[in-house]
């Protein structure tokens, strides 16, 4: 058996197409959604993934902003630059990329984001309101990488309903958000969270329905803990240089003789990597759609 694929790649374009025309009903009323990026440093994978976000934004007739900064930059500097973007109404939403160099706190520059313009939706108050279910219908952003899983699944046409989802893996981003929301009445999943400390990883994985792999730990998923049929997401972006090659290429969590056990896999990459990439695009669509129409007090 060969799992079907859950692919990314088409989900994100046409999520994009949908934005497209939802930016072109903004730009009739003379709206323009615009992103900003804010990047500190020159690692090329950050640089990599900072010119996708703006080739994406290009593609839906998002403006976009661009703010590099030297990795030498000081706290104040940086967050003078986010003061100017919390003020700036051409920025509608923007994303701080992560990692930030060791000598910055990156928690007080989270929480210097103007909670209206959190793009990723990390910042406290929008972690905050996605705990106390203060965002449904959506009235805040919602992280970008949970919400991709969750559109991943559902525009294959599969429910989240009562499935047992396992999660593997406890960072901000993905690991810890993701059970909030997959836990809220529209999706009525039940939801285990993992992590290194986990007594027997492999019990919890083999009576899933459903495993959000984002550990970051290559191959953690393996073929043996998987219950024939599950709906397997790969999270998992770790990096690794082909020995051949020299080239640097992802791996994933999911080992990919996981393919032989489950109902659906998504693969990696071309998976839950483009659907970020388009959740970013659609919280910055519903921002800027927010900020034109405020909603009565
Ligand atoms: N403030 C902030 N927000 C982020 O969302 C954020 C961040 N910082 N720091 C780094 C991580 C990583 N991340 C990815 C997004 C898309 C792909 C993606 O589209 N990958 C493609 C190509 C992979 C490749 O070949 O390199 C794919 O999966 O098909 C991957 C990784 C967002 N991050």
């Amino acid at each position: 058996m060969t799992a079907q694929k859950l692919d990314g790649t088409a989900a994100a374009a046409a999520i994009k197409a949908e934005l497209t025309e939802r930016v072109a009903i903004l730009r009739d009323r003379d709206i323009v959604p615009g992103l900003a990026t804010v990047l500190v440093g020159e690692d090329p994978g950050s640089q990599w993934y900072v010119a996708g976000k703006h080739r994406d934004c290009a593609e839906v007739g998002i403006a976009s902003i661009k703010r590099e900064l030297p990795e030498t930059v000081t706290q104040e500097e940086l967050e003078a630059v986010l003061d100017e973007l919390n003020a700036n109404p051409e920025c509608t939403g923007y994303i701080v990329q992560l990692p930030l160099p060791k000598h910055i706190d990156t928690d007080r520059i989270l929480e210097r984001i103007d909670p209206d313009k959190d793009a990723d939706g990390l910042h406290p108050t929008n972690l905050g309101r996605l705990v106390l279910n203060a965002n449904t219908p959506i009235a805040s952003p919602l992280p970008c990488t949970p919400r991709g899983v969750i559109e991943l699944v559902e525009r294959n046409g599969l429910s989240w309903a009562g499935k047992n989802v396992v999660v593997v893996g406890r960072g901000v981003t993905v690991g810890r958000p993701i059970g909030p929301l997959l836990t809220r009445r529209e999706y009525n999943a039940t939801v285990t969270l993992t992590h290194t400390g986990t007594a027997d990883l492999g019990a919890e994985l083999r009576r899933a329905d459903v495993i959000v792999a984002a550990a970051g730990v290559e191959g953690i998923v393996r073929a043996e803990d998987v219950k024939p049929g599950a709906i397997v997401l790969d999270v998992g972006v770790s990096r690794e240089v082909d020995p051949e090659t020299g080239k640097s290429r992802v791996v994933g969590d999911v080992d990919p003789a996981v393919a032989e056990v489950a109902g659906w896999v998504s693969p990696n990459p071309g998976g839950v990597g483009p659907m970020t990439r388009a959740l970013l695009l659609k919280n910055v669509v519903e921002m800027a759609e927010r900020q034109a129409a405020p909603s009565p007090a």
